[in-house]
């Protein structure tokens, strides 16, 4: 399969201009100003081929939203390479952008007052997409989103749920074979959710459209996507299967002890000698414990545990890809050394 996006070397800096104090300061900003730069993305190098699905994520302030102007050609690189469908999205714009779908989760591409298929129409337009190709998808569209009964009401008139539904839909009039998806389920409910993403699945195995999708939803890249980019302080810190990250650091378990009396480390770290275990204080009569090993380790540490100790109560939980990734931020990504602390 062929690279869709090509990254290299790709850098942002932003100026972000300080103001000083009072008057004189304002005067004296007239004729300079102070100013540091802040780097927002930091020497990206990454390439995603046709029909992948790309989950793409990062705390605020990480990098994504500029990022992802470069590569839908808003803005200009500081420096390095972006090459988009073959393009440079920025100085091809105008070829550009008939390659491209985007949503934007906040905000809309629709008309606010004009009837949902009024908005379609126009897309049409725009995009010179014939009658046929217009008949042929988007009627599949209309219907897998189930927005049939929306067509002729004015986008204000919709819930949030419905729009983003229509909002899908434009960005596909034209059919991309290159889809930009920023937070595009963020308030949505439960249905809605699975909709989009019954959706988006089935546009990725017919016609091979490759996603980058941007969210703080780990459950939507979780059911969509095999593979992850994780974004911190402008740089890539992970690049990889998102299989790969529950493999490494997911797979253990934790085990919460409700105990009868004060527990101390101590002990607790002699009953797991030469498991792979790691003990967190809930409080003073709660621990949990985060094995990194596999199913023997945990019932060999619960048979130590509870022959040791009067154990009250017990859970047992699989720790959640949030909490590897929260993790991973917190700890960077160091998979030897085990991050679950
Ligand atoms: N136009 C701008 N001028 C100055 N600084 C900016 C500008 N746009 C973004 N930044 C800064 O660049 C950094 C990266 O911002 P960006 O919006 O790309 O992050 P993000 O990962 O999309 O975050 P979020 O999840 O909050 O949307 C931040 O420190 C931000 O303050």
């Amino acid at each position: 399969m062929k690279n869709v996006i090509e990254t290299e070397g790709l850098r942002k800096e932003f100026k972000a201009y300080s103001s000083r104090e009072g008057l004189g300061g304002a005067f004296r900003d007239l004729f300079t100003r102070n100013y540091k730069v802040i780097r927002a993305v930091d020497d990206l190098s990454f390439s995603i081929k046709q029909g992948e699905m790309v989950g793409y994520i990062g705390e605020n302030g990480a990098g994504k939203s500029t990022s992802i102007k470069m590569l839908t050609g808003i803005l200009n690189p500081t420096s390095g390479t972006v090459r988009v469908n073959g393009m440079d999205p920025h100085r091809q714009r105008e070829k550009f952008v008939s390659s491209i779908g985007v949503v934007f989760g906040q905000r809309s591409q629709l008309w606010w007052d004009i009837a949902v298929q009024e908005s379609f129409r126009l897309l049409k337009k725009v995009y010179k997409v014939s009658d046929e190709d217009y008949k042929n998808h988007m009627e599949h569209v209309i219907e897998s989103l189930d927005i049939g009964p929306l067509l002729d009401k004015p986008v204000r008139k919709l819930s949030l749920g419905q729009r983003m539904r229509c909002e899908l839909a434009a960005a596909l009039i034209h059919n991309p074979p290159l889809l930009f998806l920023d937070e595009p389920t963020i308030g949505l409910d439960v249905l809605v959710k699975l909709k989009i993403r019954q959706f988006l699945k089935e546009m990725n195995e017919k016609y091979k459209t490759t996603i980058l999708l941007t969210t703080h939803d780990l459950s939507d890249i979780e059911a969509l996507c095999e593979r992850v980019i994780m974004l911190d302080q402008g740089k890539i810190i992970y690049d990889g299967a998102l299989a790969h990250l529950r493999q490494d650091f997911g797979e253990g378990k934790k085990i919460e002890f409700q105990f009868g009396e004060p527990v101390d480390e101590t002990s607790l770290k002699h009953l797991s000698e030469e498991l792979e275990v790691f003990w967190q204080q809930n409080n003073a009569n709660s621990w949990t414990a985060l094995l990194t090993a596999q199913e023997a380790g945990m019932s060999e540490l619960i048979g130590r545990v509870v022959g040791a100790k009067k154990v009250l109560d017990m859970s047992i939980h699989e720790v959640s890809t949030e909490e590897i990734i929260r993790q991973i931020y917190e700890k960077g990504y160091q998979p030897e050394k085990r991050i679950l602390t």
